[in-house]
């Protein structure tokens, strides 16, 4: 039995309220721990802490030391690396051959990418006349925002959640995150290695809990949190944007999305199903940038609709250690239920089943797990919930178009507005209709293919600002401009 506790000042704290929740693991229900929850005294603690290292050696640091650090944490979390899969794994229920290729290498890459680019990115100089002829240079300055509150989800837990504190703490921030009360267990073990490291104490914080009337609440809405950068569901953006409305703090959010697949007939076949089939069902189909509606041109149609139920057919099923298994249930009990509700819901409205619909019969230890089929459906009108709401769930719903107009219309036709995948062999094609979809990111020809110098976030209600690379700078630092009068 693990116990997952608070990462404060460099320390494991327990709630002093006494409060605790339990960990199980959705592969089976089996408890993992017992999870110590901050409140307000934590929450309190953490972001003093945090506060206070922004003066101590952390403030001091040059950049060089400070990549240093950052690199021998990316190394570290190497070096246990199974320890993280592991504990991924136990958390979420995913094959551990899907975290070994994603979560964990992304992680450690996480903490080294954004110290080359602080390192790399020259900040603007201008130089300006006056009306004594001397002139004037104002430069910009990057200077780091303070503390900033990660707030993270249990999808792709170590994977996000160092996606934010890899540039926080690379800027010079440092940092109180709280993990999702799914995932706890990664979060924790890295408060581990910042020690091992020498990452000197309140530089990372972990604060565990919920949200409303727990640590969530309580972090958003400290009034010594300088910015808060969140992913997750879009109306928990909105209640976070509240509270970082009072005091004016930064915001970064990336939130929900309702993807579309977009598979011309002049499309290469082969690569078009086997990316439909990672975008819509990889990590039991909850990834945000995932594919929940696919549009196959006509003539294609078909044939594709058959050639992607033959391949959820073949995905096999079971714990996450077996090295041949691709697919995973659902985070909780309580995900499989809002998936199932959303299956029911589809029928409902009209959805004829073409693969899945219901529960797998797993055998009798797993069958207390949170395991749903993968389903594909068709036939939904375009105004149907299933069509306009997230599922977040191994799923897809398949439908025909004719024209590229119609296309980008329906591809359009949404609140969301995260990512796309558009296959075709045409490239002045794909171009043209990359260009027209009201998305923040557009696939051609692949899927999930990450460069973290390139821009990542939503358009409409999946999100705002843009993290990675550059952007990334603009929200983890303050941008001084300094005139010089000549
Ligand atoms: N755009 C992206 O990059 C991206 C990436 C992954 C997941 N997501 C989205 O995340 C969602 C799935 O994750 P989830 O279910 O963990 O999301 P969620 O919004 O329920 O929870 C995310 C985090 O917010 C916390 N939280 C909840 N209520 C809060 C409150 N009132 N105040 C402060 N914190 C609060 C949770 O405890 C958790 O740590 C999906 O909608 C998915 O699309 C988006
Ligand atoms: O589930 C969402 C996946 C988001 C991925 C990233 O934020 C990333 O690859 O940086």
């Amino acid at each position: 039995m693990k116990e997952f506790k608070n990462f404060i000042n460099g320390q494991f704290v327990t709630s002093s309220s006494g409060k605790t929740f339990t960990n199980r693991c959705p592969v089976d229900n089996s408890v993992i721990g017992t999870v110590h929850e901050a409140g307000q005294q934590e929450v309190d603690m953490a972001v003093r802490a945090a506060k206070a290292a922004m003066k101590g050696p952390w403030g001091k640091m040059t950049q060089a030391q400070r990549t240093a650090l950052l690199n021998n944490v990316a190394d570290r979390i190497n070096e246990r690396f199974d320890e993280f899969l592991e504990a991924e794994c136990l958390d979420t229920g995913k094959p551990q051959k899907i975290a070994a290729h994603i979560d964990i290498p992304r992680g450690a890459a996480n903490f080294k990418a954004f110290s080359e680019t602080v390192a790399n990115h020259p900040t603007e100089a201008f130089h300006m006349d006056t009306p004594d002829g001397l002139g004037a240079l104002n430069y910009g300055q990057r200077t780091p925002k303070g503390v900033i509150a990660v707030i993270s989800p249990w999808n792709l837990p170590l994977l996000l959640m160092t996606w934010k504190v890899g540039p926080a703490l690379a800027c010079g921030n440092t940092v109180v995150v709280k993990p999702s009360e799914e995932t706890p267990a990664t979060a924790t073990l890295l408060g581990e290695v910042m020690n091992e490291c020498g990452v000197p104490e309140g530089v990372y914080n972990v604060v565990h809990g919920f949200g409303p009337d727990s640590a969530g609440a309580f972090l958003t809405e400290h009034k010594d949190v300088d910015a808060i950068t969140f992913t997750g569901e879009t109306r928990t953006g909105e209640i976070i944007m509240r509270a970082a409305s009072v005091g004016l703090r930064n915001i970064s959010m990336e939130c929900g999305g309702k993807n579309p697949g977009i598979v011309f007939a002049d499309c290469d076949l082969d690569k078009a199903v086997e990316g439909t089939l990672r975008s819509a069902f990889v990590n039991c189909g909850q990834v945000c940038l995932g594919t929940e509606r696919v549009y196959v041109e006509r003539p294609l149609f078909d044939e594709f609709v058959q050639r992607l139920k033959d391949g959820v057919e073949q995905l096999k099923m079971g714990r996450p250690e077996d090295p041949s298994v691709d697919f995973g249930p659902l985070v909780s009990q309580e995900h499989k239920d809002k998936v199932l509700s959303y299956y029911k819901l589809a029928v409902e409205e009209g959805a004829t089943v073409i693969t899945g619909g219901g529960v797998p019969e797993m055998g009798d230890a797993l069958n207390a797990g949170a395991w749903v089929e993968p389903t594909i459906w068709t036939d939904l009108p375009d105004d149907a919930r299933l069509i306009k709401e997230e599922v977040f769930g191994p799923c897809c719903h398949i439908r025909p178009f004719d024209s590229e107009d119609e296309v980008v219309h329906l591809a359009n036709d949404t609140n969301y507005g995260l990512s796309a995948a558009v296959w075709t062999e045409n490239s002045a094609k794909a171009s043209r209709i990359a260009e027209q979809l009201e998305v923040g990111l557009v696939w051609i020809n692949s899927w999930f293919l990450r460069d973290l110098r390139t821009a990542f976030g939503g358009a409409k209600e999946s999100g705002i600002g843009r993290e990675g690379g550059v952007h990334g700078l603009e929200f983890y630092t303050e941008t001084k401009n300094i005139c010089i009068k000549f």
